[in-house]
């Protein structure tokens, strides 16, 4: 009994640690899960990650076959094309994959929704301590695809609009987790996140997530000033998560000056796209 799932990453518009609601949109790089039920116990690997905590894979697993098999345990194993805890929401990828090749290992893809699907991440993640609020908005984002906006206290999905938009990435040689993130401080400039959230329910996401960058770097302790080097030529900018990854959307000729600039900081940047489609099952 084996199944294969990939599911995209993500990036911000809105950080919900501020009020419990969030706003996220799915890009191109992927996490793929692959799951082998043919044990007692649950097992995790994380490719190229030696000391990697596959607590919260293995708990979407266990959730999965608790309800949808009969205990069975197992395999689980991730391939990801982008880096952990670094604000590209890896591992509501990497939930979302593992619930859905899961249930593709029982033969039981067409007994949960999408958006079940996602809620089972959602819980797994709690479960393991790896959020603060769930993080449904990153894994609705990248389960359905688009862009969405959520309501994280009560796992509801607010709104959801897609974009075809380029995204350049720049993403620092640091780890930040979101378990670490200073939420008092983040609280503290709810009123600024309730603005970003009037603008996101609206539809005016790149407004929201300039204004939501610049209010969440002074909060996590972030420079805004790669947000300022990008700002001359993108209406979007946003530090993305809980960093310290930021994201710059518009087209491909605004990115590629913001790129030149991003290029001259250590790490990587990458130009991607908005994903739609959301999480998918390999045959
Ligand atoms: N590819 C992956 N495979 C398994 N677990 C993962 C993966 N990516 C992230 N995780 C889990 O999520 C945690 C990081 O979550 P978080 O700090 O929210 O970062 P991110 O912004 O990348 O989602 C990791 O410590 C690990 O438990
Ligand atoms: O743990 C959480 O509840 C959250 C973590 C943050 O994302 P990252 O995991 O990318 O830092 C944030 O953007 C999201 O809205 C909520």
């Amino acid at each position: 009994m084996e199944g294969r799932a990939a599911a995209p990453a993500a990036g911000t518009v809105l950080n919900a640690l501020a009020t419990g609601t969030g706003s996220a949109f799915a890009i191109g790089p992927e996490v793929t899960a692959t799951v082998s039920l043919d044990g007692e116990s649950v097992s995790g690997f994380v490719a190229g990650v030696e000391d990697a905590d596959t607590r919260l894979v293995e708990r979407c697993v266990e959730l999965v076959t608790a309800e949808y098999g009969d205990d069975q345990g197992g395999t689980v194993r991730t391939d990801s094309e982008v880096p952990l805890a670094s604000g590209l929401k890896s591992s509501s990828a990497a939930a979302n994959a593992t619930v859905l090749a899961t249930l593709s290992a029982l033969d039981a893809v067409d007994e949960v929704s999408r958006t079940a699907a996602a809620k089972l991440g959602v819980q797994a993640a709690r479960d393991t301590g790896v959020t603060v609020t769930g993080a449904f908005d990153d894994a609705s984002a990248s389960m359905l695809g688009g862009v969405t906006v959520t309501d994280n206290d009560r796992d509801e999905l607010l709104h959801r609009e897609t974009r075809a938009w380029d995204v350049l990435v720049w993403t620092p040689p640091e780890q930040a987790f979101s378990s670490d993130a200073p939420v008092e401080r983040c609280r503290q400039i709810a009123p600024v996140a309730e603005l970003v959230a009037d603008l996101a329910r609206d539809g005016e996401f790149k407004r929201a997530m300039t204004v939501n960058g610049l209010a969440f770097c002074g909060a996590l302790g972030f420079s805004v000033e790669p947000m300022l080097e990008a700002m001359p030529d993108v209406a979007g900018v946003s530090l993305s998560g809980t960093g310290p990854s930021f994201v710059a959307v518009g087209d491909g000729d605004d990115l590629a000056a913001v790129q030149e600039r991003w290029d001259d900081r250590q790490g990587t940047t990458l130009l991607t796209t908005t994903q739609s489609e959301g999480a998918r099952i390999h045959d």
